[in-house]
């Protein structure tokens, strides 16, 4: 199994190497040369099968020989046994047709935990083979970066730089990226918002002699492994409601393009999946885009639901990739546009996303409404983010075929908004109960690049 750059100009890698390598050398993004299909009858034998053994047979043909058969099992059951739930991803019935994936209940409390524990096992194994040691920088607007600091600290050849954007992520996130005490662990306030943080975490890779004297690596979803590991929840999910025998749909709360773009390589796997519907909120550029009306930058606005609140969306390029029939130089150009504001999308590569993506929108209003809605109608608390799905859900789905909505992060991430939306305060899980009495350690930090790095080089264990 190869992989190759969406912009067509950079070596093409192993899976490990692409992990460990992050952003390719010509900006890109890596995606696999093709998408391993699987049949009706290998997805319909996922029926009753535990998540450790999907999330092998699934994952199993992108890994080429990067891995052994053993070695990957043992990682995946390392991976996924801290979670508190032994379904790992169950589904909850909001409402007759509509289903909650429930993909809060990993470490940290958000999906990210999904892949990132999976991809901190991979790492360790690795780069213990290799004798190597890495510096992990990564962007979030909150769940990324708690999520990967969870990972990967304490670990013995990785030292972990979170950018995440001052005053802009909820107070519970922040506490889990400031709390932990591991030396190897290092939480960056950046002044700006997330998609500065995004930027300036590209200009690290763009930059060889940064990159390279200081082993870059990373595991934001500009990293493969992150989006392959989301794959297995839209099968095992799909399965439960009848798959492949029946099509199901999904909505995707969506701000850095990951998680739906998971959805759609499920689907090129053969999960028959009918409508995959990217849910947004007011910082709707992808709604916009998906509705024709291009992809232009505008300002980000503060949201009750944080997490979402970009404006360049990563892995849209690797939709635009599929929807430009993989013509690497077409989407380096539309790369360029966007540095300067913003790109028309072709007519042709405009229907391609079409057939593959709904899109709808959340303001405010409607978000803290439909928080207090769902309470009422089915006794579920959810977090803003998955209130988006679900109002997006409500109106794109079709009687018939079943709607699954990813419930992306615990309610207790959020509680200032969920308390405003319900009259309820959602309490953190006992293991998480001090959090707001742990001393904090962060650094706030300009959003300069030269800052920036010569911080990472002064921090990072020699
Ligand atoms: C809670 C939550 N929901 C939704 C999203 C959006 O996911 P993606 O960036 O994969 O589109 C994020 C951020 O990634 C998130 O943290
Ligand atoms: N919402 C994310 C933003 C980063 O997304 P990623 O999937 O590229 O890591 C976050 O919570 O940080």
């Amino acid at each position: 199994m190869k992989y190759v750059s969406t912009r067509g100009q950079a070596p093409v890698l192993s899976f490990e190497e692409a992990m460990l390598t992050g952003l390719a050398r010509d900006g890109g993004l890596y995606l696999p040369e093709t998408i391993p299909t699987l049949t009706a009858e290998e997805i319909a034998a996922f029926e009753g099968l535990s998540y450790e053994e999907v999330a092998f047979r699934v994952m199993r043909p992108f890994i080429g020989d990067s891995f052994t058969d053993d070695e990957f099992r043992d990682i995946i059951a390392k991976a996924y046994a801290g979670f508190g739930h032994i379904a790992r991803a169950p589904l909850v019935e909001l409402a007759p047709g509509h289903f909650l994936l429930e993909l809060f209940h990993g470490p940290t409390l958000a999906f990210k935990d999904f892949a990132m524990q999976l991809i901190g096992q991979l790492f360790e194994v690795a780069l213990k083979r290799r004798g190597e040691r890495v510096t992990i920088v990564g962007a979030t607007s909150g769940d990324t970066g708690s999520a990967a600091i969870e990972a990967f600290r304490g670990l013995e050849n990785v030292d972990v730089f979170i950018l995440f954007p001052h005053g802009r992520v909820s107070e519970v996130q922040r506490r889990q990226m400031t709390t932990p005490a591991d030396a190897n662990v290092h939480a960056l306030a950046l002044d700006g918002d997330f998609d500065d943080c995004q930027a300036r975490l590209k200009d690290m890779f763009n930059d060889f002699d940064f990159r390279d004297g200081v082993k870059l690596a990373g595991v934001n979803s500009i990293n493969w492994a992150r989006v392959l590991a989301q794959v297995v929840y839209y099968f095992t999910s799909a399965v439960a409601l009848g798959a492949p025998h029946r099509k199901v749909s999904f909505t995707v709360p969506t701000g850095n393009f990951g998680d739906i773009f998971a959805g759609y390589i499920a689907r090129r796997m053969g999960l028959p999946i009918d409508r995959l519907v990217v849910a947004t909120n007011q910082n709707d550029i992808l709604h916009r885009c998906l509705s024709g009306q291009g992809y232009f930058k505008g300002e980000t606005i503060p949201s009750i639901s944080p997490s979402m609140d970009i404006q360049v969306s990563s892995n849209f390029e690797r939709a635009l990739y599929y929807a430009y029939d993989q013509d690497g130089s077409a989407v380096a150009q539309l790369m360029d546009e966007l540095k300067a504001g913003g790109f028309n999308v072709s007519q042709g590569a405009m229907q391609a996303l079409a057939e593959a993506f709904l899109s709808g929108r959340a303001s405010e209003e409607e978000t803290l409404t439909t928080i207090a809605s769902t309470l009422k109608q089915s006794g579920e608390l959810i977090c803003p983010h998955t209130a988006v799905g679900v109002k997006v859900a409500e109106e794109t789905r079709v009687i018939g075929t079943p709607m699954i909505t990813l419930a992306t992060a615990h309610p207790a991430k959020f509680p200032d908004a969920v308390e405003k939306a319900s009259g309820i305060r959602p309490p953190l899980p006992q293991r998480m109960a001090d959090l707001y009495d742990r001393p904090e350690r962060v650094t706030r930090i300009a959003n300069d690049l030269g800052a920036i790095e010569e911080h990472i080089k002064g921090h990072i264990a020699r």
